[in-house]
Formats: C-alpha cells, structure tokens, sequence
C-alpha cells in the first residue's frame, strides 16, 4: 500500500505494494539498508528550504535570486525595497509563495537582520493588504487599475503600504519607491508613481479606510476595507453564525488575519521541556518567551528568528502554531479503552503534529505512523521526526485514501489533518486568500470526505479520530463531519461524537474561546491562533 520514506522500511506491513518512492535517495538508500537513519548533515530550516523548494513557488522566483543591479555598475543602494520587489512580483507573475520566494531573494540581496526584517514586513503586508490597497490605488488614478502596467501596480502597492501602514515618513516612501520605479520599470514610471503616491499621501489611513467601499453594501465595503475577496469575507461570517458567535466579530476576525503572526514554539515533550527551551530562548535571541495559552508545549515569541535556536535546528522543537498542537493534543490526550498501541497521522506533511503526536507515543509507549501522500512532504516529516526513534515513529508515502481498505481497524488513534483550503491561515500565507476560489472548496471537500471515511475504517472499534482542516469553512468541517457520519452508520459503521471543547478545556492551560462547543473552532481574533477545526470522533462499531 505504501512506500516508507527514509525510517522504518524494514517494518512496513504494505511495504512494496503501493505508491513507489523509488526517486528519493534516502528512501532508496533505507531499502537498502545502508543509510543511518539518522541523517547527520543539515538543519531542520534547512531541510525544509530544500524540501520546500520542489514546491511551487521556490522555482517560481528562481530566476529572481540575483540582486537587479550585482553586474557591473554602482549596486544600486536599496535592496531591502528592491528585494520586496521582486518578491511581490515572484507572487504575481510565477504563482510563487511568498514565504517560499522570500528567504532566498533576502539571502541574494545580503540584507541584514534589519533590512531583512523591514523586505519581509513590506512584502507580506502589501500581499495581505493588496485588496484595500488597490482600492485606495484606483481613487488616484484616472483609469481603471487593469490598465496600469502590472509592475507598476506592485510598485505603488508597495509604496501605499509604506505610506499607510509602516512607519515610514511620507517622503521617503514616496522618494524612494520612485527611485525603485525608475530602476525596475524605467523613467516614465517613476514619474507615474511618484504622482499617484502623493495623492495618495493627502489622506491619513484612517481617514482613507473611512472613505473605502461606502457606494458598497455593507459585506462588500467590509471586505475592501478588511482586504479580503467577499466569497471569502462571506464564508468566514457564515462560519461565525455556525459556530454560534456574533456576525459582528466579522471585522475583528479580518483585522487578525492582517495582522503578523507571533512566533509560537512546540517543546516536543521528552526531547526538551518548555523551561529548557525557554532558556535557551532567551540565551539565542534575548528574547523572553512567555508560555502557551492553548497548548502546555508552546512558547510564544515576539519576534527573532527561531532556526537560530539549537533544539529547533536539532528537531527537538518546532515552530507551530499552538492551534496546531492542540488539535493534535486532543487526539492524544483523549482516554481510550482497550488497546492504545497503534497511532495513525494520514496527513502528515510538513510533520509538525506528526512530531508532537510521535513525542507523545514514544513517552507511551506507542506506534506512530506518520504518512503523507507527496514524496517530497514525506521528507519533510522524515526531517521533523529525526529526534524520535525509529521505534516510536515510521514515516510513510502512501494516499490516505488507502488505508480504510489495506488496513481496517488497524489503528487505535488516527488523526486526518486533511488538505483544505487554508482559509484559517490567512496570516501565515499572505497571498493564499487572493488565490484560492470557491471552486476549491468545493473539490478539496471530496478529498475531505473520503480520507474521513478512510480514517474511521482504518481505526478499531473504540478507537478515535480527530479530523482537522485549517479552514473555518462550514463545507470543510462540520458538513464533511456530517455526510460521512450518516453515509458510513449507513453501511453499519457507527460513531459517537465527542465534545471537542471538553477535551481542549482539559489539555489547554487557558480553555479556547469556543469551548463550550462539540464541535472545536478556534479562531484567530479570540484564541491568537489560525482557525483550526477540531472534530474527535470515536468508532463505535
Ligand atoms: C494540512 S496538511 C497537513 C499538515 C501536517 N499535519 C502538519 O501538521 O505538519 C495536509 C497534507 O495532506 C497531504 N495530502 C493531500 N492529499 C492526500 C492524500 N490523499 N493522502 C494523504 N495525504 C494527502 C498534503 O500533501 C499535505 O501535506
């Protein structure tokens, strides 16, 4: 049914008879028997750079990786901007991922940790707030926005973001986004942006959020002050009523999404405890963490750049979001009768959960299997668990989809952190919300579907699953809950639902905003994390 990627071949019940991954060395060199499973070279950032970078978006702006002006010639002086530049350009032009395109396009650029700072605050701010940008935009120029040249549509974005929301003095955002203007497109464009960005420099940001979107209905006026498209604006209301909260929150909830979010570790338990990581925290960066509200293995930081921190390059922490941990943490933690030896992640790339749930069964004695379908995200895992020994975690290549048939009631714990469309992490993916479409939604909700019904066959009776997305989104999450609930009691598979916001009052140090609910959903305005979903289902026949 499966390939094993890089640990635990040799132990593999399906082994050989599925998804081959004969492409990867590592999996090749394991089969063979030759290779440490423990891979000495590289760090886990590292490792996820390199892995990353077969995914779109890091080949997108491979063209890019070279500073405009490193020939011959003076080097021209801005390269912060300029790295912005092209980054916001990689994202438009190539389909690239910001936090993908970034890193290397800094590392070309030889930023400092400052300038670094400010290219990766320009760039991800004018992707988030691209929408109530162009709307500002279009009041100051005379035609419709489709007609500006693409590249000096970046430009002025980059520029309005400068003027509205960083703090850079109106003259030099202006001066010196003209000068950028004038190096990447040319004469005639300078003098276009320099005219468009004074106008846009009368107004303070308030004064121009309260100018936006008021010909609009109320929903569309939200969606171009709160930059965000108004299907996604109405998905997210439509989440907040289903979840019993207040439509009103609304605004709230886009403001957080445009906001930065804060850096959160994992203390992976029995590799390192939260207080030892703290140290080390503050020894690295000087910077003091504070504990985690949701989950009792996260640190939260406010900044500073966390591959520098030795127990992440070593695997031993990760960064993840604390939302992440918890829903994790739910399936973990649960109780469960009977048999408790055998833990499933179906969806374990990049492996974030898959190493706190692989943690938490080696301290009890338990197996994980951590399987991703996409070769590459196999790797990712294989990196994220490498502290763990071989015993308590195998990571396999294999679809998901698979296992309810290759391995009924094989499983006590099995958790679906299934694909989805990312509407809860906004944040994080700064252009994803420009990018996704309803259309989407409604083919990630099949997929959905079906590894749920894999899940809840794969698990024995008595066991339990937690299914995840990262999404809000009520076709995503309670509806999929639903359908395959009542399709499955169809054919004699019964479940029990449990109380989600229960079980999360009992792991969480603080409970989450919507604990009073079977259901579990965060949300990033109320518990500070991305919009995880939570449903914890056990098998009752
Ligand atoms: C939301 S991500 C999982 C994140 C992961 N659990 C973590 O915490 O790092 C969903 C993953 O499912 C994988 N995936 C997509 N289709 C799949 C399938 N049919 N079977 C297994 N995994 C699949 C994607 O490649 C992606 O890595």
């Amino acid at each position: 049914m499966a390939a094993a990627a890089g640990r635990g071949g040799g132990h593999h019940a399906g082994r050989g008879g599925g998804r081959p991954h004969g492409n990867s060395p590592k999996a090749k060199g394991n089969r063979g028997g030759s290779e440490p499973r423990r891979r000495p070279q590289g760090d886990q950032a590292g490792a996820q750079r390199r892995g990353q970078g077969r995914e779109k978006g890091a080949h997108g702006s491979g063209g890019r990786q070279r500073p405009a002006r490193s020939g011959p010639g003076p080097r021209f002086t801005d390269q912060a901007r300029l790295c912005a530049y092209e980054a916001v350009t990689a994202v438009r032009e190539d389909g690239a991922y910001a936090n993908l395109a970034l890193p290397p396009l800094v590392e070309a650029h030889r930023l400092d940790q400052r300038d670094a700072a400010f290219a990766t605050a320009l760039t991800y701010g004018t992707l988030r707030l691209q929408g109530r940008y162009d709307a500002v935009i279009a009041q100051c120029v005379d035609r419709p926005l489709q007609q500006v040249d693409p590249r000096v549509l970046d430009l002025l974005r980059l520029g309005t973001h400068q003027l509205l929301s960083m703090r850079v003095p109106s003259h030099a955002a202006v001066s010196a986004t003209v000068d950028l203007s004038r190096l990447v497109v040319g004469r005639g464009a300078a003098t276009f942006v320099n005219a468009v960005l004074r106008r846009v420099s009368q107004q303070d940001a308030q004064v121009w959020l309260d100018r936006l979107g008021q010909e609009d209905d109320p929903l569309s006026a939200l969606a171009t002050r709160g930059s965000h498209p108004l299907w996604v604006v109405q998905a997210l209301r439509q989440a907040l009523i289903d979840n019993g909260r207040d439509p009103a929150e609304l605004e709230a909830l886009l403001e957080a999404d445009n906001a930065e979010p804060q850096v959160t570790l994992c203390a992976r338990p029995g590799l390192v405890t939260p207080q030892a990581l703290a140290k080390e925290v503050l020894r690295t960066t000087g910077l003091r963490p504070r504990a985690g509200d949701l989950s009792p293995y996260a640190l939260v930081l406010e900044g500073g750049d966390p591959g520098r921190i030795a127990s992440v390059r070593r695997s031993r922490a990760g960064v993840e979001d604390e939302g992440s941990q918890l829903v994790a943490l739910l399936l973990s933690e649960t109780p469960l009768q009977g048999r408790d030896e055998r833990w499933l992640d179906m969806c374990a790339g990049p492996g974030g959960k898959a190493a706190l749930l692989g943690a938490r069964a080696e301290q009890r004695g338990a197996h994980l299997v951590a399987s991703e379908v996409a070769p590459h995200r196999a790797d990712l895992v294989d990196d994220s668990v490498r502290a763990l020994s071989e015993q308590a975690v195998e990571v396999r290549c294999a679809d998901g989809r698979s296992y309810g048939t290759q391995e009924p009631g094989a499983y006590d714990r099995v958790l679906v952190d299934a694909p989805c469309s990312g509407l809860g992490s906004l944040r994080r993916r700064p252009e994803s919300r420009w990018r996704r479409s309803p259309q989407d939604v409604v083919e990630l909700a099949g997929l959905q579907r079906e590894l749920l019904v894999s899940a809840l066959k794969a698990v024995r009776k008595g066991g339990l699953v937690a299914y995840v997305t990262c999404s809000p989104h009520v076709l995503e999450t309670r509806l999929v809950v639903e359908d395959v609930t009542r399709a499955l009691e169809r054919e004699g598979l019964g479940t029990e639902l449990l109380h989600a916001g229960d079980a999360a009052t009992r792991v969480a140090p603080r409970p989450p905003a919507g604990a009073d609910r079977q259901l579990l959903q965060l949300w990033p305005h109320l518990d500070g994390t991305d919009a995880m979903f939570c449903a914890l289902l056990r098998r009752t026949r």
